[in-house]
């Protein structure tokens, strides 16, 4: 579904990504994990064509992106930070949308539902804390039925109830056969949805495995264990080998 290549985006002279190859498939959940500053983002933000890589290539469902648009009406995208009109309410926001992508055959308002946004709807963007804003990003995301979802710190800021709300529809959506890329650095957030991890250092692609292999390997059942146990200095060797296994 994606196939990255050789992909490699160079900052001035600093590579942020070097030489990344990956391919993720429907159904997987792709968990992006990597030290403050490994190229999560940038790897995100080239996916969505918001980074222009000097070297390689990205292809969605057999199509190379370069310089094409279109695709991006398959993914929904979560940022870090959502910025919107700050003046618009949040009916506005949804209904502008809406208007923009007339050619949606699907809504899926079932987290609009979920995190009760009608009852805040008349609210300004201005005006939301952050927890309020995280979920219009996150029913922003789902709502266009996409293919492809990309969440960059989904849970961040979040209540618990609201967390473990979005936690199951992604649960709910792999089993639809959706692909999840998602980013967190709270690996608790992460365990009960991730199938794959994908480890970055440096800009450099340290592992791709199942979480059930990496399981077998450590002997560890969460991935704050898992993750401690594969980077400590007598780590299993096998474990840092990157192999195309999904
Ligand atoms: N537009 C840019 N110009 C220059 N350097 C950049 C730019 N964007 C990213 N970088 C650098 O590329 C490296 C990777 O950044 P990136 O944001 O991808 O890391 P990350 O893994 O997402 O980090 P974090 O966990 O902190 O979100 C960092 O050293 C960052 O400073």
């Amino acid at each position: 579904m994606i196939e990255i290549t050789q992909l490699t985006k160079t900052f001035r002279k600093f590579k942020a990504l070097d030489d990344i190859s990956l391919h993720f498939e429907r159904g997987q959940t792709i968990s992006l994990l990597g030290p403050n500053g490994s190229g999560k983002t940038t790897l995100i933000k080239s996916i969505l064509g918001l980074v222009i890589p000097g070297k390689g290539t990205i292809k969605i469902n057999g199509a190379v992106i370069k310089d094409q648009w279109d695709y991006r009406s398959q993914i929904g995208y979560m940022p870090q930070i959502g910025r919107y009109p700050e003046n618009m309410t949040i009916g506005q926001v949804i209904k502008m949308l809406k208007e923009i992508r007339k050619d949606c055959k699907r809504y899926d308002e079932e987290l609009i539902e979920g995190f009760n946004i009608p009852a805040v709807q008349h609210k300004t963007m201005r005006s939301l804390s952050g927890g309020t804003r995280q979920k219009v990003s996150a029913c922003l995301a789902f709502l266009f039925s996409p293919e492809i979802f990309i969440l960059d710190e989904p849970t961040a800021g979040l209540d618990p109830v609201a967390s473990e709300l979005l936690k199951d529809k992604i649960i709910k959506e792999r089993a639809n056969g959706k692909l999840i890329l998602i980013t967190s650095h709270v690996l608790s957030d992460l365990d009960d949805i991730t199938s794959h991890i994908v480890y970055l250092q440096e800009g450099k692609l340290l592992l791709y495995k199942t979480v059930e292999e990496l399981k077998k390997v450590t002997g560890q059942e969460k991935l704050n264990k898992i993750i401690a146990a594969i980077m400590q200095k007598n780590h299993p060797k096998e474990c840092l080998h990157y192999e195309n296994n999904y």
